[in-house]
């Protein structure tokens, strides 16, 4: 509608002088279902049109910046060269928020400052220049991540970051010392700043490729898409082909935050579900549509993304078959984001792993309503993560563990093999309850490599993040060694195998760790963290005021590196060591000078917030004043005069050449400490970078391992059975229970769950009628879940079940959100249904909720036959099917289906008991049969219908 209006306006105003072809979409963003348009309109032509009367949001204030822009521009020469820097990288980067370092401030100039700086809640400022005013707004550089997590993650803006380098130290022209780059360019999915990063999830970047020039036909649901998503602060790399009727359940799965299309799509409006109608999900994520001229760069050119490994040429041989290996839409898609995260951090050692190629036929699909009707990671009512089967199951203790989780459970394996292996390992552990505590315990105790791995190889981290790493990997190795032993306590052939396939991943390198943990000195470190009041016993002025940094002398020793790490520290320790004594003796000398001449108080030698060394006096205002008159005379110390700095009554600040001199050797020391300090660690995190692969093997076990001991301790705590799964089509569940729904009651009430059973095969539908309430929707739902619990290895809440590999899991439970609002409730149905009918095969399990209750009696009951005929001819899959149409249906089945047919359908029921006057309470338990009746009236009245009104109701249904 706006972009309609915006576009008359647009024609109106600028047809006369604006040839066809050069008024154009420049970009085109989905933030969270609001879309952001941006036009390109010629800067000389915006000039003369005057301002539109409509609402134009963000296109009119980018249009009016730029002419600002322009103003500027007409007088480049004039501007001084540090903006016309600015002015030209915002001229580079178009569509990205400019932030450009200036010594200790991040700034924003020109129209950048009036758009950006009220959403910061910064001051804008402007300063006068030959050519006019400029306005700026800027922001300390330490307050980097807090501003970019507005604007890129609350407002979902690019953000280009230009970083000031110095580029001659002897210059002193403040203008030509520095040179300044984007180093960064911040999107969603390329957003690592970690403090505002919910670290049990993936940040994924998505690209997708549609076969070329695909949305000029009609789509074919058939036709392969080409999927890559890469988390760059973890480096894992993921591609997989689907067709495109499975493309919208794979964005499910993966949650990409940024979904990256090429910009000849801008024009079809993806997300308006107009090519493709699933498509309209695109709307609930961030869309760039990106230039990708990717194509013709060879594969190789982007070798340099990946891991930058000590077995580099292994690794590039494995990328090299990895990458043959891949079809032309997945190595195109690849292509594309490897161009992009080149393109967004330049001149970045990004670290990435091999691509790891995930197959359709590997995982069971589910598509993003079933995802949210499951509530798999998110509830439907609240749309929170509280109260999903994620946050119902989860006992993970690392946060890399939870995100595998996830990942797991949004994707459930059909490798039979690698599902028993779970659960064996997941058997062991709740038989073992003494190894899975102590896997616990010291999986606690470990950090998130990968994170920490890509922060060294972005070049930030420091001895915490040292220490953490090799605290995991110590960790590691006494996991291994816990399992070593349980395997040799067990001594059947088949677990033993089992855990040493784990314990070969979790061999690492102990020098490495014995070389952290042995040269840096933690204790120090933490303490020199923990009470910066410390310093004030190191001779500053305010010691402790700013912390670390504060001690430029080094006396209290805020040393991270022990001095025997490398002979040059050796070096310089000792020489810092040799000046404090000298300091001592010249404290000392001082002391007994102004004591015994003077009768001082206290004589100390600090080093003032200005930076001077000086002497401080503390005397008796007496005192102090024939210090004074001393001094004026000419007093002599060690044969050098004092001069004054600052005095009040009572006190003194004198400097001398003494101190001057041994201050300034002591703080450049200090200063060559840290230097050789932070080489060194710099050597360290390059020697753990080298090591990616095998990190990230260990890393990847343990959160293996973290998995499936909280598998192990689900297990235990709310009694579930280790499920029989087979690659047969049987679907045979005794007392199933609804993991979440039994989770709620048990806290807020006292009541129990129901368990019921559930035992369908291929090409079998069961009809589950009962009244409102009556735990119908549950009973669906709760087998689904027992399906995915059961093919991600985890124990299932059942008495016993046998279950036959389920494909894909489908369900219509009337959950369709508003992405669809343009459409009637029955066409959603209707839409989601064709769905089911034209995706499920005899593998897979659909649940279908209430079928044809959205149109009128009639025609419903002949929409919801339709549907189970085609269910139980065609699709031949498991189903269950909850309805109020119960009679109905099974006349229409006992009148109309073969006799063979019928015996495929079954019928259930639950029941409302009635005890006494108005007072009812429900079965939910499952029995053979059709419910009659829904009781709409009795929950009517429990929900507070107006009793009066209900007498109607009751009127109507008497007659
Ligand atoms: N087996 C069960 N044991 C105990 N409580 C149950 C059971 N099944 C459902 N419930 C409770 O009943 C409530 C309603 O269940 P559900 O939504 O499945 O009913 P329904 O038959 O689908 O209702 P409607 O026809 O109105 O959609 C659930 O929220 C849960 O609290």
């Amino acid at each position: 509608m706006q972009l309609n209006r915006t576009l008359k306006w647009c024609h109106k105003r600028l047809v006369p002088n604006c040839p066809t072809g050069k008024l154009r979409f420049e970009s085109t963003s989905t933030v969270r279902g609001a879309t952001v348009e941006r036009l390109k309109i010629p800067i000389d032509q915006i000039k003369s049109i005057s301002e539109p009367q409509i609402d134009f949001g963000l296109p009119i204030a980018v249009a009016k910046s730029r002419r600002v822009a322009k103003g500027a521009r007409n007088v480049s020469n004039a501007l001084p060269p540090t903006l016309q820097y600015v002015r030209d990288t915002m001229d580079r980067h178009k569509n990205y928020v400019v932030l450009t370092q200036m010594g200790s401030f991040y700034e924003l100039y020109f129209e950048h400052a009036e758009i950006y700086a009220p959403k910061l809640n910064l001051t804008l400022t402007s300063r006068e220049y030959t050519h006019g005013k400029v306005s700026f707004a800027g922001f300390p550089v330490h307050q980097i991540q807090r501003h970019l997590k507005v604007l890129v993650k609350d407002h979902g803006y690019s953000v280009a970051i230009a970083d000031q380098f110095l580029k001659d130290s002897s210059i002193t022209n403040e203008t030509n010392r520095f040179l300044r780059r984007v180093t960064r360019i911040v999107t969603p999915g390329t957003f690592m700043d970690e403090a505002f990063e919910n670290l049990q999830e993936n940040t994924y970047l998505l690209s997708i490729e549609f076969p070329g020039k695909a949305t000029l036909r009609t789509a074919d649901i058939d036709m392969k898409i080409g999927l890559c998503w890469c988390d760059i602060s973890t480096g894992e790399v993921y591609v997989q082909q689907v067709s495109l009727k499975d493309t919208v359940s794979a964005i499910t799965r993966i949650g990409p935050r940024e979904i990256l299309l090429d910009e000849e799509l801008m024009s079809f409006s993806l997300e308006k579900g107009e090519w493709f109608t699933e498509l309209v999900e695109l709307k609930k994520y961030f869309v760039k549509y990106q230039r990708l001229p990717s194509g013709h760069r060879e594969m190789k050119t982007f070798y340099h993304l990946f891991n930058c490994d000590e077995e580099v040429d292994r690794s590039f041989a494995k990328l090299d078959s990895t990458v043959r290996d891949l079809t032309q839409k997945e190595t195109a898609a690849l292509r594309n984001i490897l161009f992009y995260i080149e393109e967004h951090l330049p001149n970045a050692q990004v670290n990435l792993q091999t691509p790891q190629r995930q197959l359709t036929t590997s995982i069971m699909q589910i598509d993003s309503r079933t995802n949210s009707s499951l509530e798999l990671t998110s509830t439907m009512r609240s749309n929170s993560r509280k109260g999903s089967l994620l946050s119902v199951i989860r006992r993970t203790v690392t946060p890399s563990g939870s995100r595998l989780l996830s990942q797991w459970l949004c994707a459930p394996s059909l490798n039979l093999s690698e599902i028993h292996r779970r659960q064996k390992l997941v058997k062991l552990f709740k038989e073992n309850d003494d190894l899975m505590k102590t896997i616990f315990r010291t999986l606690k105790q470990t950090y998130d490599m990968p994170r920490i791995l890509q922060k060294f190889t972005f070049g930030k981290g420091e001895a915490t993040e040292l220490l953490q790493l090799a605290h995991s990997l110590q960790s590691a190795g006494v996991i291994l060694k816990l399992l070593q032993k349980a395997s040799e306590k067990t001594n059947k052939m088949p677990l033993t195998k089992l855990t040493s396939s784990l314990i070969s991943p979790l061999q690492c390198n102990e020098f490495l760790i014995e070389k952290v943990l042995g040269t840096l000195d933690e204790e120090q470190f933490l303490r020199s963290r923990k009470a910066p009041a410390e310093f004030e016993s190191l001779g500053t002025e305010n010691g402790g005021q700013k912390g670390l940094d504060v001690d430029p002398l080094g006396e209290s020793s805020p040393w991270v590196v022990q001095s025997n790490a490398s002979s040059q520290l050796q070096k310089l320790h000792k020489l810092h060591n040799e000046l404090l004594v000298s300091r001592d003796i010249l404290r000392h000398d001082l002391e007994s000078f102004f004591t015994t001449k003077f009768q001082a108080r206290t004589v100390q030698l600090k080093l003032k917030q200005s930076n001077e060394f000086a002497i401080h006096i503390t005397a008796s205002p007496s005192n102090i004043r024939e210090i004074m008159f001393k001094l004026k005379e000419g007093l002599l110390f060690r044969e050098e005069l004092f001069r004054v700095i600052q005095k009040s009554a009572q006190t003194c600040w004198l400097s001398h050449e003494s101190w001057l001199e041994l201050g300034h050797e002591l703080e450049l020391t200090a200063m060559k400490i840290k230097k050789e300090e932070s080489a060194y660690m710099n050597e360290l995190k390059g020697e753990f970078v080298k090591r990616s692969s095998s990190i990230r093997r260990i890393a990847h076990t343990l959160d293996y391992l973290d998995v499936l001991t909280s598998f192990a301790k689900l297990s235990l705590e709310k009694s579930l059975t280790c499920p029989s799964v087979n690659s047969t089509t049987e679907f045979n569940v005794t007392s199933g229970r609804h993991i979440m729904v039994e989770d709620a009651l048990s806290t807020k009430s006292l009541e129990h769950f129901t368990p019921n059973d559930c035992n369908i095969q291929a090409q079998e539908l069961w009809i589950v009628t009962g009244p409102n309430m009556g735990g119908k929707s549950t009973f669906l739902r709760q087998n689904a879940i027992i399906a995915i619990l059961a093919q991600i290895g985890c124990f299932v809440p059942c008495k016993s079940a046998t279950i036959g590999l389920v494909d894909k899991i489908f369900s219509r439970m009337g959950s369709a959100d508003d992405l669809y609002n343009e459409m009637s409730t029955f066409m959603v149905e209707m839409v989601e249904t064709s769905y089911i009918l034209n995706g499920a095969t005899s593998s897979s399990l659909a649940i279908l909720d209430e079928i044809g209750r959205g149109t009128s009696g009639k025609e419903g009951v002949s929409i919801a036959y339709a549907t189970l005929k085609h269910l139980i001819e065609r699709n031949k899959c498991r189903s269950l099917f909850a309805t109020h149409f119960g009679t109905e249906l099974q006349a229409l089945v006992r009148g109309k289906c073969h006799p063979e047919q019928q015996q495929k359908i079954s019928f259930y029921q639950s029941a409302v008991l009635d005890v006494g006057e108005n007072e009812f309470y429900y079965d939910h338990r499952l029995t053979p049969g059709v419910c009659t009746q829904s009781d709409a009236i009795k929950v009517a009245l429990r929900a507070g219908f107006p009793r009066d009104s209900l007498l109607h109701a009751e009127e109507v249904l008497k007659a």
